[in-house]
């Protein structure tokens, strides 16, 4: 069974959130898809969304709080109104654009895990390590592993490559493989890719050993194409 995961990132409104849930839930409903999917739509946009058990929607960031003085973020206060129980941590974007540390990650991903929280907990190395060979990438990756419970039952891990994410480059077959099977070898979790996938090349990524499902940005926006992604990995 795969695990297909959209990150909506800053995009889609609140109406058009709420549009490309139900009909994902349609979809799913009428057609028996038994693989797991997430979506991480806008804090914005969260919403007490009536959906079946297969199909989770998460929030793409929090704070580790219930509630406090903590501008511009959200806790579980907020979540619990509806009833968000999954978080994406340490997504690229909010290690480099971002700037959080590892030990911020590693406090939130604590936070959330005390909570029972499934978490979609992200890695992933930028070009100028990549570059230095899959010995560096791996020990690098290895680090931002630091202070995070890999043994935590409701966890999910997803490689993503700096250098692969919403620039169209995939990384190669061979990468993904080599990485994810030394990830796996350490660490026995489902373990996604994310970076450029697309409606065309998600089956092959998907059915590479050791990839247990995508974690998809750009080409998961549009809900006939989300769709599609799912209908080219429901068989794998
Ligand atoms: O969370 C998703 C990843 O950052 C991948 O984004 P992308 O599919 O736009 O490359």
């Amino acid at each position: 069974m795969t695990i297909i995961a959209s990150n909506f990132k800053t995009n889609h409104t609140r109406k058009s959130t709420a549009l490309f849930i139900e009909k994902l839930n349609n979809y799913l409903l009428q057609n028996s898809i038994k693989n797991e999917v997430f979506v991480f739509p806008t804090s914005t946009s969260l919403d007490k969304f009536n959906t079946i058990s297969n199909l989770q929607i998460g929030v793409q960031n929090a704070y580790a709080t219930s509630s406090g003085s903590f501008t511009g973020e959200i806790g579980t206060f907020q979540l619990n109104e509806f009833e968000i129980k999954t978080i994406l941590i340490g997504h690229s974007e909010r290690r480099h654009i971002l700037s959080e540390t590892q030990s911020q990650i590693a406090k939130k991903y604590e936070f959330y895990k005390s909570l029972g929280y499934k978490i979609i907990y992200c890695i992933g190395e930028p070009l100028e390590v990549k570059k230095q060979g899959l010995e560096k990438t791996l020990e690098y990756i290895y680090e931002q592993f630091d202070g995070i419970d890999t043994n935590y039952e409701n966890l999910i891990l997803a490689y993503e490559p700096v250098w692969a994410i919403g620039t169209g480059v995939t990384a190669t077959n061979d990468d993904i493989k080599n990485v994810h099977t030394a990830i796996k070898k350490k660490i026995n979790k489902p373990l996604l890719y994310g970076g450029s996938v697309k409606v065309e090349n998600v089956k092959e990524i998907c059915e590479i050993e050791n990839v247990d499902g995508a974690l998809i940005g750009t080409a998961s926006w549009v809900i006939e194409d989300f769709i599609q992604i799912i209908e080219n990995t429901k068989d794998l």
